[in-house]
């Protein structure tokens, strides 16, 4: 569950009212989600998302991720930009919170996605990539390989709580991958969460990327490494078809090939994808009672997909 801030039906009334969207008809707090408060809004002019920003987004970077929607929406890709109110504002604030009422894009996200899904989400993810070649925004990744070990040790021997051994297991994978972290490759604007939850179909048609609040400036091969990560395996860490994988690549480079160097990379650029969050699912995991009202991630299917990659070094060989 994650609705972390409430909205009075009042306080959602008044607010609407800033814009052209009708009236309330009616809103619901959305489930899905970890970061933020979500609400499914509908008024007498149609559908729309309610988002409130909270944990992990700072109110400081909410005009990159509304200038990087905009860029995307304006070349044709299935995002949601921000509405905007009369004064032209996307921005304000409600409950207190920072918030953006947010076009709502049709679809489901796949829980078990097959070989035709995987392609038609690697191909969403390389004309992201293609389209965000001239933006000019810059952000630096506040979950990048420079924060790992900052992490851990935030961590600390809490983390063991998890799996014993586990402090010592990631400050050993941590050491491998960031000695061989690349640092020639190409950069841009990136997703940097492209999970499956983070992408809407219809059947195998994309109609939606959503999700941005960790977009980035970061090496662009390390996108493709993030999705392959969350798509290529299921909830508890096995691999899963690895047709499904493969199509994700395949589709990715349909659009955009890899370079040498970019494809010689992919390994190492896979294993520090599930370091970053096999940590920040740690980092919560410690962090959030258990009862707490949003579901924590399990951080060991985060290690498990790293021993995956550890032992499938060809795994990204042509
Ligand atoms: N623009 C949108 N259109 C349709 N549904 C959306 C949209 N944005 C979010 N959602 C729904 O809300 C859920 C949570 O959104 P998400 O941005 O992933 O939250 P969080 O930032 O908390 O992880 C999504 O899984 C999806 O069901
Ligand atoms: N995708 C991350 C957590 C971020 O959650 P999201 O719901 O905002 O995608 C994970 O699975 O650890």
């Amino acid at each position: 569950m994650a609705v972390y801030t409430h909205v009075s039906a009042e306080a959602l009334g008044d607010f609407l009212a800033r814009y052209d969207v009708g009236e309330l008809v009616s809103a619901k707090g959305i489930a899905e989600g970890v970061e933020n408060s979500n609400y499914l809004v509908d008024t007498t002019a149609g559908r729309f998302i309610l988002t409130l920003y909270e944990r992990r987004v700072a109110a400081g970077d909410l005009p990159y991720f509304m200038a990087l929607l905009d860029h995307l929406a304006a070349k044709g890709l299935a995002v949601p930009p921000a509405i905007k109110d009369r004064a032209g504002v996307a921005i304000q604030t409600l409950a207190g919170r920072p918030a953006c009422l947010i076009a709502f894009l049709p679809g489901v996200s796949v829980s078990h996605p097959t070989v035709a899904q995987a392609h038609a989400a690697g191909e969403a993810l390389a004309q992201m990539h293609v389209a965000l070649g001239d933006f000019a925004g810059d952000r630096a990744n506040t979950m990048g390989h420079a924060h790992w070990r900052p992490l851990l040790d935030r961590c600390g021997d809490g983390i063991d709580s998890i799996a014993p051994g586990l402090f010592i297991r990631v400050a050993a994978a941590l050491d491998d991958v960031l000695a061989a972290w690349p640092s020639d490759l190409a950069t841009s604007a990136i997703h940097a969460d492209l999970f499956p939850d983070n992408v809407l179909m219809l059947g195998d048609r994309v109609t939606g990327l959503i999700d941005f609040y960790f977009a980035c400036t970061d090496i662009r091969a390390y996108d493709l490494a993030i999705t392959h990560s969350s798509w290529a395996f299921d909830a508890s860490g096995a691999p899963i078809d690895p047709a499904v994988g493969q199509a994700l690549l395949d589709g990715y480079e349909s659009v955009l090939p890899l370079t040498e160097a970019e494809r010689a990379a992919m390994p190492v650029l896979a294993q520090g994808a599930c370091i970053r969050f096999l940590l920040s699912r740690a980092y919560d995991w410690v962090n959030t009672p258990a009862d707490a009202l949003v579901t924590r991630k399990d951080p060991l299917a985060y290690l498990r997909r790293l021993d995956w990659y550890e032992a499938h070094p060809k795994a990204f060989t042509r």
